[in-house]
């Protein structure tokens, strides 16, 4: 496994892998990895011949009052996990190798980054498109795969590559939980074992509406009715959006006719924890 923070070591590996006929497989993370970055890890491996992981605490797309000092790191348990699933190549850059002079230049997608967490987290979509058109750029990959845990980023680099004519195929994979159903994310570290457990209502309420929509339920409102009153029954949860929107476009819907997207964000005491269920489309 190659390890690098340069730009151009990326650029030289991927041009002599491409040379030899490699098809180039990438997963953009933030690191400090869990077994749901692993899955989009081996997924990437059944799609391509060599296998890039970016790990970048990404300073753009944290607000002003988000965690992106506190954010957890470990690069050196990182490169011992990748290795051992057999990826191929690590691009670790510093924020200066990124954003090496005042970035003039930004990537924004318009229109659906302004709902679900994008009307929380002012600023975060344009940070996350602008730093993965840039690890576009820089490893030409030709599929990428991202998490439907983060099913708005999902959709919205869908858009991006769409709009702006990116040579890659974007691959959604699905969302890996704990064996109690907590959807894996890094951010879990900072929650006490009484947060820890009261965390489990989000899957808990996305549970109650795959309930409802198995028993032929079709009125998103008396879905995300039911989610909150789920979420809403624990004390240390306090919600902050349950949606009911088409996971390609992310429009309302009033009716479910076929597939959907129920996205809840919820903060468990300080902690904020995104979940979402997907319904009507196998990924
Ligand atoms: N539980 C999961 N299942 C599947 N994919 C996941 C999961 N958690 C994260 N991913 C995916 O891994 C990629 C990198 O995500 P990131 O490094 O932000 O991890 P994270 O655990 O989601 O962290 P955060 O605490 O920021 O939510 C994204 O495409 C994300 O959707
Ligand atoms: C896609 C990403 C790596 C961009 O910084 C990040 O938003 C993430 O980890 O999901
Ligand atoms: N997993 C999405 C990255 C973020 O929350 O900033």
């Amino acid at each position: 496994m190659i390890v690098t923070d340069k730009i151009s070591n990326v650029r030289n590996i991927i041009k002599e892998q491409k040379l030899s006929g490699k098809k180039i497989g990438l997963v953009p993370t933030m690191g400090y990895l869990h077994e749901g970055h692993l899955s989009l890890v081996r997924i990437a491996k059944k799609h391509s011949d060599f296998v890039a992981v970016s790990i970048f605490v990404n300073p753009i797309q944290f607000g002003p009052n988000e965690d992106f000092d506190r954010y957890p790191r470990d690069l050196e348990r990182d490169l011992k996990l990748l290795e051992k699933e057999g990826c191929d190549l690590v691009f670790a850059p510093s924020v200066e190798e990124m954003y090496p002079s005042e970035l003039l230049t930004t990537v924004n997608v318009d229109k659906i980054t302004e709902k679900l967490c994008g009307a929380f987290r002012p600023g975060h979509f344009k940070g996350v498109t602008t730093v993965v058109a840039k690890l576009f750029n820089i490893f030409t990959p030709d599929i990428a795969v991202f998490g439907q845990k983060d099913a708005q980023q999902v959709a919205v680099i869908k858009k991006m590559v769409e709009d702006l004519n990116f040579p890659v195929e974007i691959i959604k994979a699905p969302i890996v939980r704990e064996s109690d159903g907590l959807a894996m994310s890094s951010r879990n570290v900072y929650l006490n074992p009484e947060e820890r457990k009261a965390a489990l209502i989000l899957s808990k309420s996305l549970k109650e509406a795959e309930k409802l929509l198995l028993n032929g339920e079709r009125n998103a409102n008396t879905i995300i009715k039911k989610v909150n009153e789920v979420l809403n029954s624990e004390p240390l949860c306090k919600v902050q959006y349950v949606s009911c929107v088409h996971p390609d476009t992310l429009e309302d819907l009033t009716y479910i006719k076929d597939k959907a997207l129920i996205a809840i964000a919820c903060f468990i005491g300080t902690t904020r924890l995104i979940d979402n269920l997907l319904w009507g489309e196998n990924i």
